[in-house]
């Protein structure tokens, strides 16, 4: 059974533009999904659906067996915690120290009253401990997140998906505001995510050689419609120009970067 399923969804805001149109995909267990498309595709409003944080105008998805649009609030809060997201802005308390950050990500397992006064369990605290180190922030867990850097900040929002057991992990532009250094780091983390843990990850990206480079399987998108679905192997030039309406020459270039990083 596929971990994932969306079925025909369409998205339309104020009931103009047609953000997604009629998009159908499965993705199964550990698989690393990459999403790439030009500007203003579909790729965040995809992502967002997934989680419901944006409603469908029409379709279906289901998580883990469960049809998410059925759901009151009650278990969609629930089975939002088997989906972790990662954002381009890291979307972490700035003011709030790493751990602290990191804890948050299990509130969606508390009544508000816990979540308010911040009462973990050790258990919890071990846990998120764990996966600091692993992340290599085993330094910085009692530092204030304003003192980090760009990678370190991604790293941060890595443990608080992580801390909530989730099955998914949705990255919306994880690396769009980092160097290439702290790109890879990020990158090679979700890879070992999904390779390691068996967790689900679906990855937004601008950069074409990175999901060439990081993914089982590239989903592009141009004009809220999936053009390409298949492995890297299978992303031909041509096709990259038909997702990017772009010109062939600078194509070409994507690719080229694509095999000086795989090599
Ligand atoms: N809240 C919103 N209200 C109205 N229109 C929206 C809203 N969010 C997105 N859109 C429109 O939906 C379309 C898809 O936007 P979306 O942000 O999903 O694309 P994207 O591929 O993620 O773009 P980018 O790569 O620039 O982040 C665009 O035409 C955008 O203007």
């Amino acid at each position: 059974m596929a971990l994932l399923e969306l079925k025909n969804i369409t998205k339309r805001y104020n009931h103009e533009c047609c953000a997604l149109d009629d998009v159908s995909f499965s993705v199964d267990k550990g698989e690393f999904v990459s999403v790439i498309g030009p500007s203003g595709s579909g790729k965040s409003t995809l992502l967002r659906c997934i989680n419901r944080i944006v409603e469908p105008t029409t379709g279906e998805i289901c998580v883990d067996g469960v049809i998410s649009s059925s759901l009151n609030k009650k278990k969609l809060r629930k089975l939002r915690t088997k989906i972790g997201m990662i954002f381009q802005h890291y979307n972490l308390v700035e003011r709030l120290t790493v751990i602290e950050n990191v804890l948050h990500g299990r509130l969606g397992y508390k009544s508000t009253l816990a979540g308010v006064f911040g009462r973990y369990s050790q258990e919890e605290k071990r846990q998120a401990f764990q996966i600091l180190e692993m992340l290599g922030l085993n330094d910085q867990v009692n530092k204030r997140c304003d003192q980090l850097s760009g990678g370190q900040k991604q790293r941060v929002g890595i443990a608080r998906a992580l801390v909530q057991n989730p099955k998914l992990i949705l990255c919306d532009e994880p690396i769009a505001s980092l160097d290439p250094n702290a790109s890879k780091i990020i990158m090679d983390h979700l890879r070992n995510i999904s390779t390691e843990m068996g967790i689900t990850v679906i990855v937004n990206l601008h950069q074409v050689e990175v999901a060439l480079k990081y993914s089982d399987r590239i989903i592009g998108v141009n004009n809220g419609k999936v053009v390409f679905d298949g492995p890297p192997s299978e992303l031909t030039t041509r096709q990259i120009h038909d997702i990017y309406d772009s010109e062939p020459e600078s194509v070409e270039l994507m690719v080229y970067q694509g095999e000086r990083h795989a090599g």
